[in-house]
């Protein structure tokens, strides 16, 4: 009935399509070809007017509208404007969340009703997206940013509902989460201007955002066309009628698409990173040169994780970037190791300098060349990898804490692929570090450096 609904609101208003809209075992709905279709051939044409954008969705109702001037006017603390601020690309994905709800939950009789009732549900996200069990991914490196994520849609949240006025009042935080959800899972970049900050960039698009992704072997693409858009099957590429027509969103990492979408590629080629957060290497605080060591990385805008991408073993010449570190990582780790002959001066401006061997460290770089003129470079060396092989066994351990083997639902099983792909980048690492530190350990400057200690 919903189905029916939508394809008729669909071509009232202007979708041309050989495609329709379908159940699919694996992904909710999906679209299928209703006819043969030679190689590039457009299946669907949706005309700009269907394109959903904030600017539109502003433009909807004053009901709609009104509460948000207030919230935007409080937040930015002016009341010039207003609808240049609410219409700029800053506030595109509050506005389309905010629409999405009111579409939902306070007024079912909108232009938009017939796509908004097609949408999955906020019982279906219960069971299918991370933000609503951040515990599925308990113990990897996800849950970081899930839980962060949580938190800041939270405090966002709590600020729009305190303006207190009209259908704002009613709205409840799942419906928040329900429509961030249904945002990144469907959301396109249109490509606005940068610099005329009032063309829309982002826009949900009914009938187009019901194509599932494939990465090895997407049969339709899409392009622009007069303001609106068309899905286009590949050259070389012909369909037959009942196929699936299926989009590439793109070659992304399982954590990505787990994050965003909630389902992982089994062997997926992108790999994900694995995040280790670095405060820990740094505790307790009050120890030694721990505090100003955190200020100076803070003063170089230094992001507070160490990533590890899966093996890249023989790619770089670095034995620590050969384990899957990052330079950064590596270059962050040589400053947590250092103990001696290192000074930190706190300027008259709150800044600090930092000094090795009496000479100004200006930068990341700047320390790893020093640090690699140091003569104890393999004592350096060896420390990093030991403390980094004790973060890995933690991680590793809390990796597998987690896993219920005879649990095999949706998300689960979606959830213990990525956890599954993260274990294995631990340990790999892990037996490169090992390797590592067994090397150093026989290191004529180490063998010196632990007789004199
Ligand atoms: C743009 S929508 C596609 C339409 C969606 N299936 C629906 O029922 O509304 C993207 C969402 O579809 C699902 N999806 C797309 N491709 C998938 C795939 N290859 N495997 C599993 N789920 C997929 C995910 O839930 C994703 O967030």
């Amino acid at each position: 009935m919903n189905i029916s609904n939508f394809i008729n609101w669909s071509r009232e208003n202007g979708i041309k399509s050989t495609a329709s809209v379908d159940q699919t075992p694996y992904a909710g709905y999906g679209l299928f070809a209703s006819r043969d279709t030679p190689e590039s051939t457009v299946v669907v044409s949706i005309p700009q007017n269907l394109l959903l954008t904030s600017r539109k969705a502003l433009q909807q109702s004053p009901r709609f509208s009104k509460p948000i001037f207030t919230y935007l006017s409080h937040k930015y603390n002016t009341t010039k404007d207003i609808q240049s601020i609410a219409e700029s690309t800053d506030n595109e994905r509050l506005i389309l969340c905010l629409f999405l709800i009111y579409c939902k939950f306070f007024d079912t009789t909108t232009y938009w009703t017939p796509y908004i009732d097609i949408l999955p549900t906020v019982s279906f996200f219960q069971e299918n997206h991370v933000l609503f069990k951040p515990e599925y991914v308990a113990g990897t490196s996800l849950e970081n940013s899930v839980r962060s994520k949580i938190s800041n849609l939270q405090i966002e949240f709590e600020s729009i509902t305190s303006i207190q006025e009209d259908w704002i009042c009613d709205m409840q935080f799942e419906m928040y989460l329900w429509a961030d959800c249904i945002f990144w899972s469907r959301v396109v970049g249109i490509g606005g201007d940068e610099e005329e900050k009032e063309v829309s960039d982002k826009a949900l698009i009914p009938f187009f955002d019901f194509a599932n992704h494939s990465l090895e072997s997407p049969n339709i693409r899409w392009q622009l066309n007069n303001g609106g858009i068309d899905l286009i099957t590949y050259p070389n590429v012909s369909v037959n009628t009942n196929d699936e027509l299926l989009l590439s969103y793109g070659s992304k990492p399982n954590q990505e698409l787990l994050f965003l979408h909630g389902f992982c590629i089994d062997n997926n080629t992108e790999p994900s990173r694995f995040m280790l957060p670095l405060l820990p290497f740094f505790s307790p605080m009050e120890q030694g040169y721990n505090l100003p060591k955190v200020q100076w990385l803070k003063q170089l805008s230094v992001k507070p994780n160490l990533t590890l991408v899966p093996h890249q073993l023989n790619k770089k010449e670095d034995p620590l970037a050969q384990c899957g570190w990052t330079d950064e990582s590596i270059r962050v780790m040589y400053l947590v190791s250092l103990e001696e002959d290192i000074e930190f001066i706190m300027e008259d401006d709150d800044s600090i300098t930092f000094q090795l061997l009496g000479k100004n460290i200006p930068s990341l770089t700047e320390l790893e060349a020093a640090v690699k003129e140091m003569d104890i470079f393999p004592v350096i060396q060896l420390r990093v990898a030991m403390l980094l092989l004790d973060a890995l066994e933690y991680h590793l351990h809390l990796n597998t804490t987690f896993v219920q083997e005879n649990n095999e639902t949706g998300l689960w099983k979606q959830a213990n692929i990525y956890r599954s792909e993260e274990r294995v980048t631990l340990e790999t690492a892990s037996q490169s570090l090992s390797t590592l530190r067994d090397e150093l350990m026989q290191h004529p400057v180490v063998l010196s450096y632990l007789e004199n200690a």
